[in-house]
């Protein structure tokens, strides 16, 4: 069972875009979720503050994956509020959609698409370039091979790309290390360290050290 009203409050720099000073742009208030009409997530709240990072640790079948669901608005809330600057953040789903960059278990890419032509979709929406996010994550030399060529890793990192090329404040991240070596793992911190600096947060479910200095904790079936 997740701790009850478990808070983490998150510092950093909160630019105009996000609010104002010191507020949270993020609050999840008493949050619980049953799936299969089973409890999962009792009551769950912290808050984030841009610049923010927040881990959800915890052993398997605590819930994680489903708060980071319940915070993209694809798993419903059966009790509690989702605030985003103070307004109830699932009341508008496209709005809340556009805000946030999502990493789920799976890469989802399309197996028959090279790595360029799988970023093509979230460039066009942001109207970002491709070849700066190739670069962070060192996919460069990989961008014309079809996806299903690349390794557990290459896919972890383009899917980690996609998510950059989103430019969404809010991101949501089931176990973003999966997968990758340890230079990869430096890049994903320098990547994340960089969102941050702009005011982006970051929420990551994990069994292992991530790259996120400064990040609060919720341990969630405990
Ligand atoms: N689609 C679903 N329908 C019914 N129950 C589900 C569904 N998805 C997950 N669950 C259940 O919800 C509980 C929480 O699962 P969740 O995937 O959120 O755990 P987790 O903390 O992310 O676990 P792990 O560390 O193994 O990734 C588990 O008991 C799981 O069986």
């Amino acid at each position: 069972m997740p701790n009850r009203d478990k808070r983490a409050a998150c510092s950093g720099d909160l630019p105009d875009a996000l609010g104002a000073l010191g507020a949270p742009a993020l609050q999840a208030d008493s949050l619980t979720v049953l799936r299969a009409d089973r409890l999962v997530l009792d009551g769950v709240s912290f808050t984030l503050a841009a610049g923010g990072a927040l881990l959800l640790v915890g052993p398997n079948g605590a819930g994680k994956s489903t708060l980071l669901r319940a915070l993209a608005g694809l798993c419903p809330l059966a009790a509690g509020t989702l605030f985003w600057q103070g307004e109830n953040a699932l009341r508008d789903p496209p709005a809340h959609a556009a805000r946030i960059g999502f990493l789920g278990h799976a890469d989802a890419l399309k197996p028959g698409l090279t790595l360029r032509e799988n970023l093509r979709l979230a460039a066009i929406l942001s109207g970002r370039p491709v070849d700066p996010v190739l670069d962070a994550f060192d996919l460069a030399p990989l961008a014309d091979l079809p996806a299903r060529l690349l390794s557990a890793g290459q896919k972890r990192r383009t899917a980690l790309a996609r998510v950059l090329l989103g430019a969404a404040p809010l991101w949501l991240l089931d176990e973003p290390s999966l997968g990758l070596d340890a230079a990869a793992i430096d890049r994903l911190g320098a990547v994340l360290a960089a969102h941050r600096a702009q005011g982006g947060m970051v929420i990551a479910t994990t069994h292992v050290t991530l790259p996120l200095p400064g990040a609060e904790t919720l341990v969630l079936g405990a």
